[in-house]
């Protein structure tokens, strides 16, 4: 007999096991990655989401903090063929609920078939389909949580000193940042000012950025709009730079717009091509959003499968924007050259308004 529940928006109950117990809703999506379950369970641009692993086996090499992304579980739950007792476990302990032994075949089939869709999960003994409904009843659309970013944000502003000597000072617009955006700009020897997504103008002149950079996070980048305003206000006056939500964040404050995709890309092997170079890289993806009007921004990147914007640049504002995660972790390092695109653009742009 099961012991746990998978109930999907159109009507179907899948019968599964119970790793880590609870009851729980969601927007269902999945992630092709096979290696990085540590760091994409830690990402919290998955708050509110349901996690699906389409690779089988998910667990294999431990669990290890060092590879966090931040301090806690993000998706509401997990879902995989099969789950180790060291992610069970952890999972446990963080009560977020987990299942596995289901045919994740069908849903990433039935997710790329009818779009990313609400979800309901219930785990444990006691649990019934009934329950994992009543779960997937309640769940509301991701464009609902107007507030997301409060979920994920620091609340108070927080500093991080360079590994080294950049002299570059980066405001990082805190919409759910992932670890390794910090880490990559401290290694670059920048000193980063992590501020409340909803910071407002006088917050961010007050660390008297050379860049303003805006994170990944989260839900629907409209509901961002503290971080848009920012935007506003500082565009032509300070270097934009941002990552995943950050590119959306920016191109909707600066006039363009950005549209939900059916089921967005999650995985570690994107191919992305750069349109000045004509060259290709495979890259990190975890978004369910795409910039639809790219208002003043020129693109300057695509998905190689959908034609989706990858890339945006602005040489006259000093705008440097990626959808896909340079930072990698999980994923490949074949664009962590962009922080150090993003650290020239803050260094140049001082010189030319010093001059
Ligand atoms: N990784 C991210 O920043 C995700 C951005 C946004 N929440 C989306 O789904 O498109």
């Amino acid at each position: 007999m099961s012991d746990a529940y998978i109930a999907l928006a159109d009507g179907r109950v899948l019968e599964a096991r119970a790793r880590a117990p609870g009851r729980t809703r969601g927007e269902l999506v999945f992630t092709t990655a096979y290696t990085g379950y540590e760091e994409s369970l830690t990402d919290p641009s998955y708050a509110e989401q349901i996690l699906t692993f389409s690779y089988p086996l998910i667990g294999n090499y431990g669990v290890r903090t060092e590879r966090f992304e931040s301090e806690s579980v993000q998706p509401n739950a997990a879902i995989a063929r099969e789950l180790t007792d060291d992610v069970a476990e952890w999972l446990t302990e963080e009560g977020a609920p987990a299942v596995d032994h289901v045919d994740t075949r069908e849903i990433v089939t039935t997710v790329r078939e009818e779009g990313a869709m609400a979800c309901g999960i219930a785990a444990g003994p006691d649990a019934t389909p009934e329950d994992a409904v009543e779960e997937m009843e309640a769940c509301e659309p991701m464009s609902d949580h107007v507030d997301i970013g409060a979920q994920v944000s620091v609340t108070e502003p927080t500093a991080y000193e360079g590994d080294g000597d950049a002299d570059v000072d980066v405001a990082l617009l805190d919409c759910g940042a992932k670890g390794s955006i910090v880490s990559s700009l401290t290694d670059r020897g920048a000193d980063v000012h992590v501020l409340p997504y909803d910071a407002t103008p006088e917050d961010v002149a007050a660390v008297d950025p050379d860049v303003l950079f805006v994170s990944n996070g989260p839900g629907d980048p409209e509901n961002f709009v503290a971080a848009q305003d920012v935007v506003d206000e500082f565009a032509g006056e300070v270097p934009l730079a941002g990552i995943c939500l950050g590119q959306q964040v920016i191109t909707s404050a600066l006039g363009g717009s950005t549209e939900k995709m059916a089921f967005g890309h999650r995985g570690v092997n994107q191919p992305v091509k750069d349109l000045r170079t004509d060259r290709v890289v495979m890259t990190t993806q975890n978004h369910g959003y795409t910039v639809d009007d790219t208002g003043p921004l020129e693109v300057t990147q695509v998905n190689v499968n959908d034609d989706t914007v990858e890339g945006l640049d602005s040489e006259e504002l000093d705008v440097i924007t990626r959808q896909y995660h340079p930072e990698a972790n999980p994923g490949p390092h074949d664009s962590l050259g962009f922080f150090d695109e993003v650290l020239d653009l803050a260094t140049s742009s001082r010189r030319v308004a010093a001059d």
